[in-house]
């Protein structure tokens, strides 16, 4: 069940909380209520006078034990005033609050402004004398508090209070998850309409040359972003690479160090990639290597990159040999699932995400599952011009938080791949072979569909799984539209390519299979015969 109230706003006094809050409310359809105006009802006078017949300290009592009252039992858009969160009581209900789930919001306005709008309105017992300087004094002492107090930080420069408001809820009604581990720097994965707004918060102060890497079908993205990391005062250097895995190589990265050098990035500076899983392995490739490591955002825009690709830390480029052969694991500071980049996102791409997206319901989450069977044939049919604002965008929504959490439970304890996170191959083992040999023009997620299918089978000739499961992968696969059999090459081939893959050890091969649908374990050195006949199983 969601918190309430649904969202509580902060910020300083002019910053627009009443305004933009009202707005928030009328759109969402919620009832708003304001602190200021509930306390004047509470002692029965107007707060100037209440301040200079009782003084502040008797103030600030009254106001928490009333937003102490709305934290509990009103479920709408709540504002504060702008003095409320430096009372620790108070801080502590807030963080109480965003507990439960709550969403707590710092409106934050550009200063001048604000500062006008603060002194224009009158009747502030706090801006009593020299009204700028005394606004300026509290904005010191009161912004670091609301940054601390506050999960949701939302910019209004520039914006109307629609525009404002609109920011509000976008940002509100994201998901959020966080990674963390005991050897991880933790991070968030924001996911909905508008995640990108976080980048300039995310990436924090110390860069000042950001490297804008992507591909060119995503320019309208990535425009986008260079246009809010200049709004954040960086200098940006925008990279375009090959599109997909052509991408993804040694002479691309050596392209993009040469500019990092050429054009003095430093180790404080940082590197944001935009676009699908290709873009943002290879950005991250770059941010692992360059000067031994440098900050880096990624901002997904494929539905597998979103799901799989852009979280984790997994970074990389292919060489002749294989897939994946080169890379490091280094984590990124945040990940910006910005789902309205989905607009732009041809079916076929959207549908190949679904593989990874399946996967993560075989190994772990089987709500995932019945998600993907009850709307399948929506999935299956998504076209990214309908797609915003359409009951599907809440179940992609769903179904990105869902995935991303089982790659979060997966990283979080075993970032290098020891054993556990070996469990989010499931299906790759052939995958990455018929992707090789398919010379990549099969995409990822389609190769990986197929190699499910192939371990379901292998799994079942190990009498780990019976038919029905296996069965079960296919009619699920195909009822997305995702590819189940593959004939594209000699099964030598697939096997000298499956003995590279990075799960074997020596000369013995080590799969993953389930034992049940939502379980998964290793197999270790099924004999060739095996392997061979799981092969000839999904061949046409
Ligand atoms: N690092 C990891 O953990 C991990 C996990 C899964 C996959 N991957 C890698 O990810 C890659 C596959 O990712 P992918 O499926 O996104 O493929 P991709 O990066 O090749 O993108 C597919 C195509 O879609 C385009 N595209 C992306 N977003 C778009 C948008 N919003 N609008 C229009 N076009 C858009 C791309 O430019 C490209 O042409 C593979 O290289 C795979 O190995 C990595
Ligand atoms: O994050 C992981 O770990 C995965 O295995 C996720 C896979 O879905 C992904 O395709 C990954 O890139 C495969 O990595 P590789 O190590 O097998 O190349």
């Amino acid at each position: 069940m969601a918190a309430h109230p649904y969202a509580v706003i902060l910020g300083m006094m002019g910053a627009g909380k009443t305004r933009v809050g009202k707005e928030v409310a009328h759109m969402l359809h919620l009832p708003f209520a304001d602190a200021d105006a509930e306390i004047e009802r509470e002692v029965g006078m107007k707060i100037p006078a209440y301040f200079e017949k009782y003084g502040e300290p008797a103030f600030r009592d009254v106001e928490a034990d009333v937003i102490a009252d709305f934290l509990e039992d009103f479920d709408g858009i709540f504002s504060l005033g702008g003095g409320a969160p430096m009372t620790p009581s108070t801080q502590r209900e807030l963080a109480t609050y965003i507990e439960r789930g709550g969403k707590v919001v710092y409106l934050d306005a550009d200063p001048q402004e604000a500062m006008e709008r603060a002194n224009r309105g009158g009747g502030r017992p706090m801006l009593n004398g020299d009204a700028n300087a005394r606004w300026k004094k509290l904005y010191k002492q009161r912004d670091p508090v609301f940054h601390d107090v506050s999960n949701v930080h939302v910019h209004t420069r520039g914006l109307t209070p629609q525009g404002a408001a609109k920011k509000v809820i976008d940002m509100v009604s994201q998901r959020i998850v966080h990674v963390n581990g005991a050897t991880i720097e933790p991070y968030d994965v924001a996911i909905g309409e508008g995640a990108m707004n976080r980048l300039v918060d995310v990436l924090g102060t110390k860069p000042r040359k950001i490297a804008l890497i992507h591909t060119q079908p995503v320019q309208r993205h990535s425009d986008r972003v260079r246009a809010l990391l200049r709004q954040g005062g960086y200098e940006v250097s925008d990279i375009v690479i090959p599109d997909a895995e052509p991408g993804k190589t040694i002479t691309v990265a050596n392209g993009i160090w040469e500019r990092l050098g050429n054009e003095g990035f430093t180790r404080s500076d940082a590197v944001v990639g935009v676009g699908g899983g290709a873009a943002t392995d290879l950005a991250g490739f770059v941010a692992a290597t360059w000067m031994r490591g440098i900050r880096y955002v990624n901002c997904p825009t494929s539905l597998l990159a979103m799901v799989d690709a852009s979280t984790g830390g997994k970074t990389g480029i292919n060489t002749p040999q294989g897939k994946n052969l080169v890379g490091s694991f280094y984590t990124p500071a945040g990940v910006l699932a910005d789902m309205t980049t989905l607009a732009s996102l041809p079916n076929d791409i959207f549908i190949e995400g679904l593989g990874e997206v399946a996967k993560s319901g075989f190994i772990r989450d089987t709500e995932i599952l019945h998600i993907l069977e009850e709307h399948a044939s929506e999935l299956k049919n998504f076209n990214g011009q309908t797609f915003l604002g359409s009951p599907l965008e809440e179940v992609v929504a769903e179904l990105i938080e869902r995935t991303v959490k089982v790659k979060a439970y997966h990283v979080s304890s075993d970032l290098k791949e020891k054993g556990l996170r070996e469990f989010l191959n499931y299906g790759h083992t052939l995958g990455h072979a018929i992707e090789k040999l398919e010379h990549f023009r099969w995409r990822h997620g389609n190769a990986v569909a197929v190699g499910m299918v192939y371990a379901a089978e292998l799994a079942n000739i190990m009498g780990l799984i019976d038919r029905d499961v296996v069965d079960y992968h296919r009619s699920l696969l195909s009822s997305l539209g995702l590819p189940t059999s593959w004939n594209g090459g000699s099964f030598e081939d697939v096997l000298a390519l499956m003995h590279r893959d990075k799960k074997a050890r020596g000369n013995e091969l080590r799969f993953v299979v389930l034992d049940s649908i939502g379980h998964v374990v290793h197999l270790d050195n099924p004999s060739v015969e095996d392997v061979e006949e799981a092969f000839r199983r999904i061949q046409q």
